[in-house]
């Protein structure tokens, strides 16, 4: 499934122009497309549609004059005096068949009556803060009890970010014309969007452009993932070194090894804070764990370093953070890490936030990837959580930027970012946030690194599997989302690989 944003759709839709495909056709089988899946999935009796001055009214027109068609009872409010192009033919045959215009202040009174609202007053035209009419407008929309159907795009979303700043409308399904919305999967946009569909309008292939944001779904990821290769020893199936844990936190290390394990690492290495050696050692049966020095608050200490560069000569690849606690020793250990350890490192959680206001990562040659969530970003670059949450795609690249490594921004709608390249994972669900899944997440990507796969890679197919995995389990239980532990991922990771592997789509 593609994406795009509002500039690459442009281009893509001039592209189709050139080929002699005209703007008209295009807005036709958009409009007649997403008013069959409005009947489709909401068989309305009344509808109002809400009609911007640009094309996204334009494709409404052509909704409301097919429901009209289809016996819907619609009225259709057309924000602009006069209009001009497609969207005036289209508004002109929607009056040639009798459909009802209302006035803004009629609005009130039709959406009481109405069973679904069609928004088409913006879509990828717009970005910004919405002015003060359309914003009145959106309000009105979201105090209706009517379903709401959003043309493209939310109005008031930013179609290429997910941004909101201000109203936007809020529906229950929005249907994209060709090719999904990037601000309709990444949060805020997303839960703007409720559920997302796209209609197919008949744009040739050649017309097509390269997205700079993909879906990180199964087919995007196929053949990525290496299988070891014979002859095969534990070395070569992928060394892992957690450095995870401390004496009052000893589960974030537990998850992260066993997280790493079913995700197919040869061996995994602990290093953690000495009083937790013992009791991580009787539970991580398959992993080889160690004591560092620790200091007062039982968090690893002086010396730590000296025993994590110890074991990761032998390590294909290293994760840190999980559990390891906050402070001047944990930064004294995470920077040494990141600047002495050559093989591909992942920074987690408390690493995170220890290499707050350091360069050290900037100064690193070697791969690296962290995968904070709002929070730990925000303090890595020193903004507010909300202030990340709101421009969440933006945040991913500048960090990955600044920081020269692969970024994993964690939530509902994880952002992978590297370079120039970001990806959107479609696996994640609520069930998700709960203590711990971060830990487990950590432990698969670093598996994958160890494993030889590139940092961004690793990254996305690491995120896809874990939201694969609690789908999974929530199938197989039928149990509610709010239910699930962390460790419940465990034994549903090696069928969320197996899909990979296989390249089938998941049903
Ligand atoms: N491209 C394609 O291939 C295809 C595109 N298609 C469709 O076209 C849509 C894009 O159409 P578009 O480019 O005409 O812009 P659109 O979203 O209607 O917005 C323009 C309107 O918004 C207004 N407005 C702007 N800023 C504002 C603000 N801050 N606050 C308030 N208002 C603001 C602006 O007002 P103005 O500034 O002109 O006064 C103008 O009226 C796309 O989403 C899809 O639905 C399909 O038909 C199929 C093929
Ligand atoms: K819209």
């Amino acid at each position: 499934m593609r994406l795009y944003t509002a500039e690459e759709m442009g281009r893509a839709d001039r592209a189709a122009q050139e080929m002699g495909i005209s703007g008209r056709v295009l807005m036709e089988r958009a409009g007649v497309g997403m008013a069959s899946l409005a009947l489709e999935r909401f068989s309305p009796r009344r509808a109002v549609a809400v009609c911007g001055g640009g094309n996204n009214g334009g494709d409404g027109f052509v909704v409301a004059r097919e429901l009209h068609r289809a016996g819907v009872e619609v009225e259709v409010l057309a924000t602009r005096e006069e209009y001009r192009g497609d969207p005036e033919a289209n508004l002109r045959a929607l009056k040639g068949l009798g459909v009802r215009m209302i006035r803004p202040e009629e609005l009130g009174v039709s959406l009481g009556r109405a069973d679904l609202v069609v928004d088409a007053l913006l879509g990828t035209g717009f970005s910004g803060e919405v002015r003060e009419r359309e914003a009145a407008l959106i309000r009105r929309i979201n105090a209706s009890p009517a379903r709401v159907l959003a043309v493209d795009v939310p109005s008031g979303v930013d179609g290429s970010t997910g941004e909101v700043r201000g109203e936007a409308v809020r529906a229950d399904l929005t249907v994209c014309a060709h090719a999904l919305k990037v601000g309709c999967v990444i949060s805020p946009g997303r839960e703007h969007a409720g559920e997302v569909a796209a209609v197919d309008i008949g744009l040739p292939s050649e017309a097509e452009v390269e997205p700079s944001v993909v879906l990180n779904d199964a087919a995007s990821l196929a053949g990525l993932i290496p299988r070891t290769a014979e002859p095969a020893h534990k070395y070569s199936a992928g060394a892992l070194l957690v450095v995870a844990g401390s004496r009052a936190m000893t589960g974030a290390a537990v998850m992260t090894v066993a997280g790493a394990q079913r995700a197919g690492c040869g061996i995994v290495f602990l290093v953690t804070a000495a009083g937790a050696a013992p009791l991580l050692d009787a539970r991580l049966t398959e992993a080889i764990v160690e004591g560092a020095p620790e200091d007062a608050e039982g968090h690893m200490g002086e010396g730590a370093l000296e025993a994590v560069l110890g074991r990761a000569g032998r390590a294909s690849a290293v994760v840190v953070g999980p559990g390891i606690g906050v402070g001047e020793g944990g930064r004294r250990l995470v920077e040494g890490i990141v600047r002495e350890v050559e093989a591909p490192v992942l920074l987690d959680a408390d690493a995170i936030t220890n290499l707050s206001g350091s360069d050290a990562l900037a100064a690193r040659e070697a791969p690296a990837v962290i995968t904070p969530h709002a929070g730990e970003l925000g303090r890595l670059m020193g903004a507010g959580a909300r202030e990340i949450s709101a421009s969440r795609l933006r945040h991913a690249r500048e960090a990955a930027a600044r920081h020269g490594c692969c970024v994993l921004l964690k939530g509902s709608d994880t952002i992978i970012a590297e370079g120039e390249k970001a990806a959107v994972n479609p696996t994640g669900h609520v069930a998700l946030a709960t203590a711990g899944t971060g830990d487990v997440l950590s432990g698969v990507i670093g598996a994958l690194l160890s494993r030889g796969m590139g940092a961004y890679d690793a990254a996305r197919a690491g995120a896809w599997a874990h939201g694969r995995a609690a789908r999974l389990w929530l199938r197989e239980t039928g149990w509610p989302a709010e239910s699930l532990i962390a460790t419940d991922l465990l034994p549903h990771l090696p069928r969320a690989f197996a899909e990979l592997l296989e390249g089938r789509p998941p049903r």
